[in-house]
């Protein structure tokens, strides 16, 4: 379904106190400021998913999210964790295929279509992340190289499948670089995209999937962003660090 989502990515930052603190002002702000109809998500390390999870129960739109899952659902794979181990824990959300995922632990797109398959088995929502380097951007095919990391990853899924995904468009060069993609670059690339999902699942299902929006996304940007016609909300990383302005970014539909 079709939905307005922030989700914060913490990345690997936070202690535990400092986790339970901003997740208890997330908490506070969205039941007071968030309307109903934007899904909040706070994707924490993986060692507190459990702990900010029970935090936040009995808020229907505020939600935890796990950065990664190992694709495999058990076995000698040391560090790893595995959707069924998520799932036990009541997480509903899982990122998959972010780029720094991919740049530091080479994680590739037949890889990560193997992950995707292991959190929708055990009822997770992936939110698929692609985008380009700078160096693909200023090149003449930028557009299709980020429908091929769709393609190559998830579109062996089933129309009722893809229709439990969420995308999120990340250009790398946006990332942390304080270098936003401007709103214009960003609804052609969403556009492109929805209009890929359309080929190969049909427009009914392109409509309905989610597209957000990630990349230096900010209290001060987020708005004429969301306001793109294929933009559905953002994957926030540094803002999302702190309660304010992430619940600014939630409020800027
Ligand atoms: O990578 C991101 C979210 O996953 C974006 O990070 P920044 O918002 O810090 O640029």
């Amino acid at each position: 379904m079709r939905q307005k989502i922030v989700a914060g990515n913490w990345k690997m930052n936070k202690t535990a106190a400092e986790a339970q603190a901003l997740a208890a002002e997330v908490l506070t702000l969205v039941k007071a400021e968030v309307p109903a109809d934007v899904q909040v998500i706070m994707a924490t390390p993986a060692l507190y998913l459990g702990s900010v999870n029970a935090q936040i129960q009995g808020v229907s739109n505020l939600a935890v999210a796990a950065q990664n899952c190992h694709e495999k659902a058990s076995g000698a794979y040391t560090g790893e964790i595995s959707a069924p181990m998520l799932a036990s824990m009541g997480i509903k959300y899982v990122i998959l295929g972010h780029s720094e995922r991919r740049e530091y632990f080479a994680e590739t797109n037949a890889q990560l279509a193997a992950k995707v398959d292991s959190a929708l088995a055990n009822g997770l929502t992936p939110i698929f992340c692609c985008g380009e380097s700078l160096a693909t951007r200023e090149g003449a095919d930028f557009l299709a190289f980020v429908a091929q990391q769709i393609t190559e990853s998830v579109f062996h899924l089933s129309a009722e499948e893809f229709g439990k995904i969420v995308i999120a468009y990340e250009p790398i060069w946006a990332i942390g670089t304080g270098l936003t993609a401007s709103a214009a670059q960003a609804q052609e690339m969403h556009a492109y995209l929805r209009n890929h999902i359309a080929g190969k699942y049909g427009q009914a299902v392109a409509d309905a999937t989610s597209i957000l929006y990630g990349g230096s996304c900010n209290a001060q940007n987020a708005e004429e962003l969301f306001a793109c016609a294929d933009v559905d909300g953002g994957l926030i990383g540094g803002a999302s660090l702190k309660s304010g302005d992430f619940i600014t970014i939630a409020k800027s539909f």
